[in-house]
């Protein structure tokens, strides 16, 4: 006879001891849940400023315990254990809802999905207004952003394709399952989800393309040893050199920069926003520094919110 009974009442006898112990940290959850309120409200804040999502202290969990594991489990298992764990605390704390750009099966589902695991809710979106634009064909049907980073396959393989405009690549994959002889650029996620069949894989233009998305709260995490910042403000425009003066101030203070982006301000035409993503948390000194500075060469400027880097080193 072989040992199985035995070892499967092992694990049994271990499952308790560890539905006990992910009680004892989920009780310790509730109590930095109440925690968490009682820093946080005062007459203006309220129950939405709460944030309970704390990216910078999860980060420090993550890479803790691959400080601490010795196998055999390997460390993106225990990961993905300890997400499940962490999303079934954070709804512990609040009830939380993430809105995306839907259908389901978008990348940005897909990424707030990664991050925030099982345990709160997704709520799709029609539409993200000013920030998804699309343009597709037909039989192939995809987003701009899918097309345009599989142009070269396109282009080689079915350069007669029609393309058909829709707002995301799970959309593509969506109206591709209703129409015959149509395909999708999308992802995998969105071929099982939608019931397609993938024709080919990997037909981007650059292996390496990466998409960044932004989780947006009320507010923002605590400061952790390596942060950045996300700013905008907008200069003097009829003033020569007023953008070269705002950036050094950046340099001044040591704040490198790692990315500029400028958009239509909306005031009247040919005013731009800037948008200067750069390291260090707005509550840091320097930064405080910085923006008091900066206040000299513009008009307007907003902390849009700081956050634990969380670029591959
Ligand atoms: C428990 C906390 O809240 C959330 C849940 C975490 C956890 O379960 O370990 C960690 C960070 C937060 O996203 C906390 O802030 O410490």
């Amino acid at each position: 006879m072989s040992d199985l009974p035995a070892l499967r009442q092992k694990i049994d006898s271990l499952d308790a001891t560890l539905v006990n112990i992910l009680n004892e940290r989920a009780r310790v959850s509730l109590d930095i849940g109440v925690a968490k309120r009682k820093d946080t409200q005062t007459d203006e804040k309220e129950e939405a400023d709460v944030q309970v999502f704390r990216p910078g202290r999860e980060q420090e969990i993550y890479k803790k315990l691959t400080r601490l594991n010795s196998g055999p489990l390997n460390d993106d298992s225990l990961q993905a254990i300890f997400r499940e764990i962490m999303s079934a605390s954070i709804a512990l704390q609040k009830n939380v809802s993430i809105a995306y750009l839907g259908p389901p099966g978008t990348f940005s589902h897909q990424a707030a999905y990664k991050r925030l695991g099982d345990s709160v809710a997704y709520v799709p979106q029609k539409q993200i207004e000013g920030k998804v634009r699309a343009e597709t064909y037909l039989p192939c049907i995809a987003i701009h952003k899918g097309l345009g980073q599989t142009q070269k396959w396109l282009s080689a393989h079915i350069p007669h394709a029609k393309r058909i405009p829709v707002k995301s690549t799970a959309e593509a994959a969506q109206k591709a399952a209703l129409e015959t002889g149509a395909a999708a650029v999308c992802s995998e996620i969105c071929a099982e989800l939608y019931g397609l069949d993938i024709v080919e894989a990997n037909i981007e233009d650059l292996a390496a393309n990466t998409t960044r998305f932004l989780l947006i709260g009320a507010a923002s995490d605590s400061p952790s040893k390596d942060d950045h910042t996300l700013i905008t403000f907008t200069v003097d425009h009829r003033q020569p050199g007023a953008l070269c003066d705002g950036l050094k101030v950046f340099k001044d203070y040591g704040l490198n920069l790692f990315k500029i982006d400028s958009r239509p301000s909306g005031q009247r035409p040919w005013h731009y926003v800037f948008f200067v993503e750069c390291s260090g948390h707005f509550e840091n000194e320097d930064i405080k520094k910085a923006l008091k500075d900066l206040e000299k060469f513009c008009l307007d400027i907003v902390v849009l919110g700081s956050f634990p880097n969380q670029r591959p080193e």
